[in-house]
């Protein structure tokens, strides 16, 4: 834990003062803050999640329902990890900002710090994401006014909020997939001397509802049903336990209401992480929740090493298979989003309407290339997403296959470009490209690149093996018959000796080939049948 003193990101602060010189607050933020007693704590003198949760929750729907102008129920909540503990007498001060609205949902993002107000220490304890739903009145479904992003980090968010939004609404098939194609990877259930019976673990409490549960709405607040389910979660505690909350009133039926994962680390007396004994499934649905339980855990354990990691500390390459293809395709399209959202993009040269802009952080050099086609957005994203293609505007793809077809917006290709220097060797790439359409108005069409690897296609003693940690294209929509295109690259060692010569010359090829881009963009304009390469 680092102890840090002072203001924090100054993107992150709430009043920021703009291009303009305008002082701007985003005008959904909620902040909360609260000071651990010991009624907030659990049976280790630590703030309980459940609590924790709760006021998360809370301080999340004001934000909402400040956006939506009615009220608003919490629908989900994204995986959280806590990376620290909090203890009595710390405090916990919450902020919660609506970062997107779609229609009748919106995403609201929620960062927990902790404080000690005698050292002036503060921490970072989580970042979450979560969804909030208007409540249907008489009229139907609410259609949410949209969020205006002002800043550089709230840009950003406003346009990963979509990525985020389609891995959450198909995080339950990744599951069924991955159960279905790799069930034998997964492991089967051995048989463990000392194993614990699954069923000793089960735990179960019925709550009533009382006033004091209910939140402003007058129905049971979402953070209070995960405060209990964190409860039960804590008494059955082994590394995974699964919680499901359901509800009754007198004699009627249940009703499913939600259900949660929570992992458990178990530390001993040195703060290490205890061994834990092993789990004996009951028979039929206990085999079924086990092998679930690690279908799961890789997809945490790949959501965490793909997504949570910092751009520069994942390695170039990442492997591909179909359980992490999810997290990949929303890596590809993040990443180059938080690329483009970048403000300190420097002009450095401009050439026949084709402007080239560089940016350098960490030490990174990225650049990007702007020019304007007459050519619908649409067409021009059809026409660049097919790589194969590129030969005909691009020398440096002198061959590109596809390799795998993942779905309809995730295509692996091997592009072999042609050598650099005298005598030596050429380089190939394996690309995954993500592509992807608007969701509203403020967003471009895009196509992302990065490498990745691939078992059944090793690097030859014919190629250097290239990798590309970042590339792509977005296309705005200027008009019906005019696009903007910008196509964005964070060189890396295997892409420097392309563009070293035209960064330095701030000239020559770059141009060349972005006239040439113009040109078959222009040429390809009206032409009918634009096959993608799910088509073949
Ligand atoms: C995480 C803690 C949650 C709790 O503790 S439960 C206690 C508090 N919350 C509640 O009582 C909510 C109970 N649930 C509900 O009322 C409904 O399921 C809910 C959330 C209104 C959705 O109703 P539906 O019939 O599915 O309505 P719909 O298909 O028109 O969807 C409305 C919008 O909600 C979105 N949605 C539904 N389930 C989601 C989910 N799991 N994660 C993220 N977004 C979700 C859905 O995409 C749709 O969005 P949009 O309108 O297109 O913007």
């Amino acid at each position: 834990m680092s102890c840090e003193k002072g203001d924090g990101d100054p993107m992150e602060d709430p009043l920021f003062i703009l291009e303009s010189g305008e002082v701007y607050r985003n005008p959904t933020e909620v902040k909360m803050s609260q000071i651990v007693m010991p009624c907030h704590a659990n049976h280790c003198g630590e703030l309980s999640v459940g609590q924790l949760l709760k006021w998360m929750d809370s301080t999340a729907c004001l934000s909402a329902e400040r956006h939506a102008g009615s009220p608003c129920i919490t629908a989900s909540v994204d995986d959280i990890h806590f990376e620290h503990t909090i203890g009595v007498g710390q405090v916990v001060n919450i902020k919660a900002k609506v970062n997107r609205a779609f229609t009748s949902s919106m995403e609201v993002g929620i960062t927990v710090s902790c404080e000690d107000l005698f050292s002036s220490c503060q921490w970072n304890v989580c970042n979450a994401f979560a969804t909030f739903v208007a409540r249907r009145t008489e009229e139907g479904k609410v259609q949410l006014k949209q969020v205006i992003p002002r800043t550089q980090t709230e840009q950003m968010e406003y346009s990963i909020a979509a990525e985020r939004r389609r891995m959450r609404l198909t995080h339950a098939e990744i599951i069924t997939d991955l159960l279905s194609s790799n069930t034998a990877q997964l492991g089967e259930c051995q048989e463990y001397q000392g194993a614990v019976s699954a069923e000793r673990t089960r735990v179960e409490s019925v709550e009533l509802v009382l006033p004091p549960h209910a939140n402003h709405q007058v129905s049971t607040f979402g953070g209070q049903i995960m405060a209990w389910m964190e409860n039960v979660a804590t008494i059955a505690a082994c590394m995974e336990v699964g919680v499901c909350a359901e509800a009754y009133q007198g004699a009627g039926a249940l009703r499913h209401i939600n259900s949660a994962f929570m992992t458990f680390e178990v530390l001993d007396k040195d703060r290490k992480p205890r061994t834990l004994p092993r789990i004996r499934p009951e028979p039929v649905d206990g085999k079924r929740r086990y092998q679930e339980a690690i279908a799961r855990k890789k997809i945490r354990l790949d959501r965490k090493y793909i997504i949570s990691c910092k751009q520069t500390e994942v390695p170039l390459s990442v492997p591909w298979d179909i359980s992490n293809q999810m997290y990949l395709s929303y890596n590809n399209v993040s990443a180059l989003k938080i690329m483009a959202a970048r403000s300190n993009w420097m002009l450095s040269s401009e050439k026949n309407k084709v402007s080239l802009y560089t940016l350098e952080e960490n030490q990174i050099l990225c650049f990007k290339v702007e020019t304007h086609v007459t050519v619908p957005a649409e067409q021009a994203f059809h026409l660049l997403s097919d790589l194969r293609r590129r030969h005909e505007w691009d020398r440096h793809y002198q061959q590109c296959d596809v390799i795998i077809q993942a779905d309809e917006d995730d295509t692996i290709y091997r592009v072999a470009t042609p050598c650099v220097s005298k005598g030596g060797k050429g380089q190939d790439f394996i690309l995954l490209a993500s592509r992807r359409k608007p969701c509203d108005s403020r967003d471009p069409y895009l196509i992302a690149l990065r490498s990745v690897t691939l078992p059944t296609h090793p690097a030859t003693e014919d190629y250097t093996r290239g990798e590309v940690l970042c590339a792509g294209f977005s296309i705005w929509e200027e008009s019906n018959a005019v696009s903007k295109i910008s196509y964005y690259n964070q060189a890396t060692p295997g892409v420097l000796p392309y563009i070293s010569n035209d960064i330095a010359g701030l000239s020559s090829s770059f141009y060349g080939t972005f006239h040439s881009c113009n040109k078959y963009l222009e040429e390809n304009r009206d032409s009918l049948a634009v096959l993608s390469p799910s088509d073949l």
